[in-house]
């Protein structure tokens, strides 16, 4: 029996993915532009950061490794020494979306390689049926947006007119999803969630990923800003997913952050949120003190995408990166013989890329497995192979998508 543990940098491609084209993306890569912004200074802003990125704890895990076997991009201080029982590699999404539900799925063993729903790019971008549907059992006067767009850009374009009619703001974007900005006093947040699921008995047959609550404060276009209490409503997977397994086989799932939003709570034990990375990091290392053999913890941490990727901001990354990889001995302090900590991430969101969406990208995977030889564990086809090794780590079975690396880092032969 052992312990396992995954840490998801929401967003935190490393770019390279095989079929970037496909999705507008050849080039994108967010770990790479990022490094690059900050070595030409681009990434200075006083009061926040300035020079080059350093992430030496994640280095020193491998994270330069990761990123040339994913993309042949050289960090540089790649070259310093790793840690023993550090191991690296990169993986490739299979799954059909670049989304998170998509990302954290396949991570947890389920590739979704068919079957979302989207909305065009078009105004209106909803069916008539289904706006129809949701003013009338929403009991709405109409709805603000329709179409797809920034979701900060959303408030600031129709948060007055919101204010003024009562109209929830609703959006979409390239990703499966249909999202509902209203405002918390004026509006209601727990008014908000009631229409929010409703919209998501309404998307059902559409199969849309994900309806999303954006509660927001303020009183004017310049004040508006959305508070923490953003709530996903995730259709169920479709198959078990490594969750499922662990909690079947009588060990726990401790969910950080988004994760139970994101498997629609389903085979999660115990849930903690937090608002912003450092508070969810807390959350984090709680959940690690907590865990005992044959535990799973899994952390999401937002903000890099939610705060930095979709805004577009390579400084306000840079710095979350460097906040998150200060705080990382605390973690790897708490790790014992036979766990096994992973860092990875579930898409790309390059903050250098045109327009505002997630980027395809290959992802990290970087840890650490004390007791074991560590190494390199390649490049990997699917990001399933996470979840196997997880699976394989906690003496579960194998399942139906992915190959565990485990041998490879010195796990069981
Ligand atoms: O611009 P905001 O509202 O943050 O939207 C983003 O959030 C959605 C869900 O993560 C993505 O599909 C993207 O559109
Ligand atoms: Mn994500
Ligand atoms: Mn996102």
């Amino acid at each position: 029996m052992a312990r396992a543990f995954v840490f998801v940098l929401d967003s935190f491609g490393i770019g390279g993915a095989a079929d970037a084209a496909e999705f507008g993306d050849e080039g994108a890569n967010t770990f790479a532009h990022i490094a690059d912004a900050c070595r030409s200074g681009k990434a200075d802003r006083p009061g926040l950061r300035n020079g080059p990125l350093l992430l030496p704890n994640m280095t020193a895990l491998g994270l330069g490794q990761a990123a040339h076997i994913a993309s042949g991009y050289d960090f540089g201080p790649a070259s310093a020494p790793l840690l023993p029982s550090s191991f690296h590699g990169a993986a490739q999404e299979i799954s059909s979306g670049k989304d998170t539900p998509s990302g954290h799925w396949e991570i947890a063993a389920l590739p979704m390689r068919f079957g979302w729903g989207r909305f065009p790019d078009t105004v209106p971008a909803f069916p008539p049926a289904l706006t129809e549907a949701m003013i009338r059992e929403g009991n709405v006067p109409g709805i603000l947006g329709n179409c797809h767009s920034d979701g900060m850009a959303a408030i600031e374009i129709f948060g007055e007119e919101h204010i003024a009619t009562g109209k929830p703001i609703c959006y979409t974007s390239v990703d499966s999803v249909l999202q509902i900005a209203a405002h918390e006093e004026h509006f209601g947040l727990d008014r908000l969630y009631e229409f929010c699921r409703i919209v998501r008995r309404l998307c059902d047959p559409l199969k849309i990923g994900r309806v999303i609550a954006r509660p927001f404060l303020g009183e004017t276009a310049d004040t508006f800003k959305r508070t923490a209490n953003r709530r996903d409503y995730a259709v169920s997977p479709p198959e078990p997913t490594l969750l499922d397994r662990i909690t079947e086989a009588h060990g726990r799932v401790l969910a950080v952050g988004k994760i139970g939003d994101i498997f629609a709570h389903r085979g999660v034990t115990t849930l903690r949120k937090a608002a912003g990375n450092m508070a969810m990091f807390d959350q984090a290392l709680e959940a690690m003190k907590e865990a005992i053999d044959g535990d799973f913890v899994f952390a999401n941490f937002v903000d890099f995408d939610s705060e930095f990727g979709h805004r577009r901001d390579p400084a306000g990354y840079a710095a979350a990166l460097e906040a998150f990889d200060c705080r990382l001995p605390e973690a790897l302090a708490l790790l014992k013989q036979g766990d096994l900590f992973v860092l990875t991430a579930d898409h790309g969101n390059d903050p250098t890329w045109r327009g505002t969406d997630h980027t395809r990208e290959r992802i990290p995977l970087i840890g650490l497995a004390p007791g074991l030889t560590g190494g390199s564990a390649g490049l990997r086809t699917t990001f399933s192979d996470i979840g196997e090794t997880v699976a394989e780590h906690l003496g579960i079975g194998p399942g139906k998508y992915g190959t565990s690396f485990y041998g490879d880092i010195g796990g069981h032969a």
